[in-house]
């Protein structure tokens, strides 16, 4: 709506205006602020700047003045206010493409990825990222790839590809749109079933009110009858009282006693007649009155009742009719969950199948402080970690960062988006990296009280498993670890001399034949599993002398499901790998033996790094190959898989150098963009 003046009535605004925009005069209006409910907006104060008029106030009578148009600067979001609704909505993209705020935003986005040209679509962009270019250019690359980064002519080539990004960031905004729909679903279940409770209450008081009117029914019954039984009987009495005497034959001459007694008995007393008259009669009416009563009353119960019925059979079939939209809700409920599980699949794959994550031990000597200024690391923001060394400050960007103080929960819950697709069929995986005695143990085993990322993921496939009816799964779990380029099973019976674990490529992917997995079904079998083999790598530690946290620990979960009804397969593995200590060898100053094993964990991290880096350039050949640990990993890090990096710190000035090559092997990672990952390929196999 708009008004030109105050006089005017409110205009709605042509259409043409919503996609052109619309000057209503060529007068510049005066600089200064402006009043109005929405605070400051920017009235152009330089006069060289070209008029707009959608940076005016209007006087409406009575009612003070109000901006018509205004940029909220603190909530970063342009808007207009539309007076009837009393609402502030969003501008057209084309007005708002006018603005030198959003101008400046959209060049600088052009100019950063020239591939780029679409104008709306950038601003449409800017708009979903709080109008900050730096995160609409990340979050383009992370779509679109490298692509944008070339000239238009060069990005045409590649308009193919390009086309499916699109498609692939339309299927976004499609999840968000059936996300609200699920929301709405969830609140008209919500609401069917308190309407199913109150109609099932109602019907659950009719029926009571219903049993107590047939009691008093009974009552009223047994009283009519007892009334109408009296009735009879008074009836009885007077008629045989008034019934007349026959006359007595006459007497024989009485003998002289005879006579006497004649002589005494009184005569019928005429008075005593009339009273017994006068009473049988009140008592007729009496009871003729009472029987009318009670049959009206009998009448009026009747009728309560047939309503009761009436009511009682309506509140049926309304409760039937709810339990109908119940169910058809739920059907749909169902369909939209199992089509947001698909949806949310893709926006994971969209956004990047490699994640970063950053947790920082508490307890240094001048610890950390998130926010703080002063120690080794500063935490600014939840996705940012700052470096101070040698009076410079180095900056990282990680997906998130967990200050000190972060639970255990909140841990867990950072990687569970991921791990839950082990369920739909995916591989994936989560690797703790960082300096020894820096929290990777703590993050990925936890203790018995504060369980880590292992213990919690377990429990949470196993409950996702068991609360899904239409497809039956199985878990298993096995758990090695990686000494000096070679591979011991956990979880291997006692006394068993079996041969060295050896890696077999099968497909695209990798088996260790003869390594025992367990079956899980139970928190207690993830707990019992996890315990025996924490206790052979402490065995075996002990035996060979070393510390248990001088090898890479790799925990892996099987989780196969069978479709109940159609018999389909699918295959998702986790991959939970607490990686061995990646301090420099000069530091620990560690000779002989020691030196053999820091040298082994140093080439297999180096080999990590190495395959990250050939996967950030898409390098046609991935050494994978290069240790016992990239083979082993090599389905969890290749295009058909999901993966997250813990990278985690100790805030110990005395590791300060030690934290930077940790956090910069993190961000090489950040750098990484596996292939789009897709589900494991179903076995041929059917149920019977
Ligand atoms: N976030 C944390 N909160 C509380 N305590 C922690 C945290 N992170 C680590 N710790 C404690 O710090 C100590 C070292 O942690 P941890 O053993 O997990 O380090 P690590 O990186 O696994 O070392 P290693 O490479 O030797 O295995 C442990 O006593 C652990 O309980």
């Amino acid at each position: 709506m708009y008004l030109s003046n105050p006089f005017q009535t409110l205009q709605r605004f042509p259409q043409a205006w919503y996609s052109q925009g619309h000057f209503i005069s060529s007068t510049p209006k005066a600089a200064g602020p402006t009043e109005g409910s929405g605070g400051g907006v920017p009235v152009p104060s330089d006069p060289a700047r070209p008029p707009d008029d959608r940076t005016g106030t209007v006087h409406i009578q009575g009612r003070g003045t109000v901006a018509t148009y205004m940029f909220e600067e603190r909530a970063n979001v342009c808007r207009y206010f539309e007076p009837q609704s009393g609402l502030w909505l969003l501008l057209p993209l084309q007005w708002e493409m006018n603005m030198d705020f959003t101008k400046e935003r959209l060049q600088r986005v052009m100019a950063a990825l020239p591939g780029l040209l679409d104008q709306t679509e950038i601003l449409a962009a800017l708009r979903q990222c709080s109008y900050d270019p730096e995160e609409v250019i990340s979050v383009y690359l992370s779509v679109f790839g490298e692509q944008l980064l070339q000239r238009p002519a060069a990005a045409a080539a590649a308009a193919a590809g390009g086309e499916q990004r699109r498609a692939e960031l339309h299927s976004l905004r499609a999840l968000q749109d059936t996300e609200r729909e699920v929301q709405d679903l969830r609140q008209r279940l919500h609401l069917q079933q308190q309407e199913a409770r109150s109609v099932s209450q109602k019907k659950d008081s009719l029926t009571r009110e219903v049993r107590y009117l047939s009691d008093v029914v009974q009552v009223l019954n047994r009283q009519l009858a007892q009334l109408e039984a009296e009735h009879h009987d008074a009836r009885r009495k007077i008629r045989s009282l008034l019934a007349p005497r026959p006359t007595p034959p006459p007497p024989p001459p009485p003998p002289a006693a005879a006579a006497a007694a004649a002589a005494a008995a009184p005569p019928l007393d005429p008075a005593q007649l009339l009273r017994l008259h006068g009473q049988t009669r009140e008592l007729r009416v009496g009871s003729r009155t009472l029987a009318s009563a009670v049959r009206h009353l009998l009448g009026e119960a009747g009728e309560v009742l047939g309503e009761v019925g009436a009511a009682v059979g309506r509140l049926g079939r309304r409760a039937e009719a709810a339990a109908a939209d119940l169910e058809e809700a739920r059907a749909l409920y169902r369909k939209e969950a199992v089509e947001r599980r698909s949806l949310y699949n893709r926006l994971q794959e969209a956004q990047g199948n490699v994640r970063v994550m950053c947790r920082c031990r508490g307890g240094g000597a001048s610890g950390c402080r998130g926010g703080g200024a002063s120690g080794c690391l500063e935490l600014p923001s939840d996705q940012e970690v700052l470096l101070l060394l040698r009076g410079t400050r180095r900056r990282f960007h990680f997906d998130k960062v967990f200050p000190p103080g972060a639970s255990q929960e909140a841990v867990f819950a950072g990687t569970l988006p991921l791990i839950t697709s082990c369920v739909d069929g995916y591989n994936v995986c989560i690797l703790a990296y960082g300096q020894t005695g820096s929290g990777k143990s703590y993050t990925m085993t936890g203790t018995r009280d504060q369980p880590g990322v292992n213990v919690r993921s377990i429990q949470e496939l196993l409950h996702m498993c068991t609360e899904q009816q239409s497809i039956s799964y199985s878990l298993k779990v096995s758990m090695l670890e990686i000494y000096n380029d070679s591979l011991n099973d956990l979880l291997a019976k006692k006394n068993r001399t079996a041969p060295p674990l050896e890696i077999r490529a099968q497909g695209r992917g990798v088996s260790v034949p003869g390594l025992t997995q367990v079956p899980v079904q139970t928190q207690d079998d993830i707990i019992i599993a996890m315990e025996t083999g924490e206790k052979n790598r402490k065995i075996a530690s002990t035996k060979m002398n070393i510390e248990s946290s001088r090898s890479h620990l790799v925990l892996t979960l099987t989780v196969e499901g069978v479709d109940r009804v159609s018999g389909v397969t699918s295959l998702g593995t986790l991959t939970l790998c607490d990686l061995a200590g990646s301090e420099r060898i000069s530091k620990t100053e560690a000779k002989g033996e020691r030196l053999v094993e820091a040298a082994a964990i140093n080439k297999s991290l180096t080999a990590l790094g190495q395959v990250f880096s050939a996967l950030r350039c898409n390098a046609l050949h991935v050494p994978f190959r290069n240790s016992k640990l990239t083979h082993l990993l090599q389905p969890c890090l290749s295009g058909d898989a999901k993966c997250c990096v813990l990278v985690t710190l100790s805030p110990d000035p005395g590791d300060l150098a030690e934290t930077l090559s940790t956090l910069q092997y993190g961000a090489s990672i950040q750098q990484v963009a596996l292939g789009k990952a897709a589900r494991n390929p179903a076995p041929a196999k059917r149920n019977p």
